[in-house]
């Protein structure tokens, strides 16, 4: 390198110089968003403060804008926390999570709303419902599909008898570590805790080296990284964010047999979301026991040139509800065509509920 000082102290003093113009821009946009805020109390509607819609548009025009050198997502990322910080202004914003600390779940919580948000873990998806229909918080992050092992039953089962909303969705690319306590002794390893996703996602890799361990089912990975701290003989396959909080060492990183691994996680809550220029729509139909009932029910979206992201199917658990589809599909229900669909579906199913128009997720 052929830095000399002299270099070296210009070249700081023009970043001291442009960190003093990110200073005061960044306070003028915090003023801002606290007049946003007066302006939304002043609302008759009732003040709502966080804008799902409106911060997909600010994120997706960063990114849009952005010529480098950092890249488009990292660049998101710092405006990420700047809103975070300007929606905490306006409003101290409470989510719930599926805990314990640590789990993707919280990673995927933060990724959304950024660290000025306060998250709160709870020891199971109903119980994450139970909280935002309470009004105990603002808004809640559960799992909802992993790419490798397919849907989280629980939180649709969840949808069925609540009046929650869908308000957003947050994809999370999940590595897998195996960890290890300091005390865990590496080459005598015969036990390996997870959650039940997580071992299915690395079992090649188990069954590759580690292909007499016992593997042992537990709530969550961040659980098992818990689990371990007193046992010399098991590991744990957890993320990053469990690793750091329990302390533990990585024998092996990125351990997931499919490296596309991801999970999409939903954000609940109680509004709804207008429209965003990129949106992503879900809903929950029972259709008749009856022959031909699936087609009826996808023709008109096929009719209407509607494209469906998934298809669930759940056994029903009441009389009414025979065969239960949870449907996503490109669209807001805003939009007349979206509009005329659902209207076609409502007379051919025996109920339909729509869980939420939302923002397709961008960061
Ligand atoms: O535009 C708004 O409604 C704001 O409150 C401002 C702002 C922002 O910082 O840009 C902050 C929080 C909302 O969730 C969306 C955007």
């Amino acid at each position: 390198m052929t830095d000399t000082p002299i270099n070296l102290d210009s070249l700081r003093q023009r970043i001291d110089e442009i960190d003093n113009d990110i200073l005061r821009l960044i306070s003028a946009r915090a003023e801002c968003a606290k007049q946003v805020a007066d302006v939304k109390t002043q609302s008759d509607k009732g003040a709502v403060f966080y804008r799902p819609e409106r911060e997909a548009q600010v994120l997706r025009r960063i990114m849009e804008l952005n010529q480098g050198p950092l890249n488009s997502e990292e660049m998101a990322r710092l405006f990420r926390e700047i809103m975070s910080a300007c929606l905490a202004l306006e409003q101290p914003t409470k989510v719930a999570y599926l805990g314990p600390e640590g789990t993707f779940t919280q990673q995927a919580a933060l990724k959304h709303f950024g660290a000025s948000a306060v998250s709160m873990p709870m020891a199971a998806i109903d119980e994450v419902f139970r909280e935002v229909e309470a009004g105990a918080v603002n808004y809640g992050v559960v799992p909802v599909e992993n790419s490798t092992e397919g849907v989280v039953s629980h939180t649709l089962d969840s949808f069925m008898d609540s009046s929650i909303r869908i308000c957003g969705e947050v994809v999370l690319r999940i590595h897998h570590h195996l960890l290890v306590a300091d005390t865990t002794l590496r080459d005598k390893v015969s036990r390996v805790y997870s959650h039940p996703q997580s071992l299915a996602q690395c079992r090649k890799w188990l069954d590759a080296h580690y292909p007499r361990a016992e593997r042992v089912p537990v709530s969550s990975n961040a659980e098992a990284a818990k689990m371990i701290k007193g046992e010399w003989h098991s590991a744990a396959i957890a993320g990053d964010m469990a690793a750091k909080l329990y302390g533990l060492e990585k024998v092996a990183e990125k351990i997931e047999d499919r490296p596309d691994n991801s999970t999409r996680f939903l954000i609940i809550g109680s509004q709804h979301v207008p429209m965003s220029g990129e949106d992503k729509t879900s809903i929950v139909v029972a259709m008749r026991n009856q022959p031909g009932a699936l087609h009826d029910l996808l023709e008109p979206f096929h009719r209407h040139s509607i494209d469906l992201t998934r298809l669930e199917t759940r056994p029903s658990r009441t009389g009414v509800w025979n065969y239960v589809f949870f449907i996503d599909f490109k669209g807001h229900v805003d939009e007349p065509r979206v509009a005329a669909v659902l209207e076609e579906v409502r007379l051919r199913a025996s109920e339909l509920k729509v869980l939420g128009s939302y923002p397709v997720g961008v960061l």
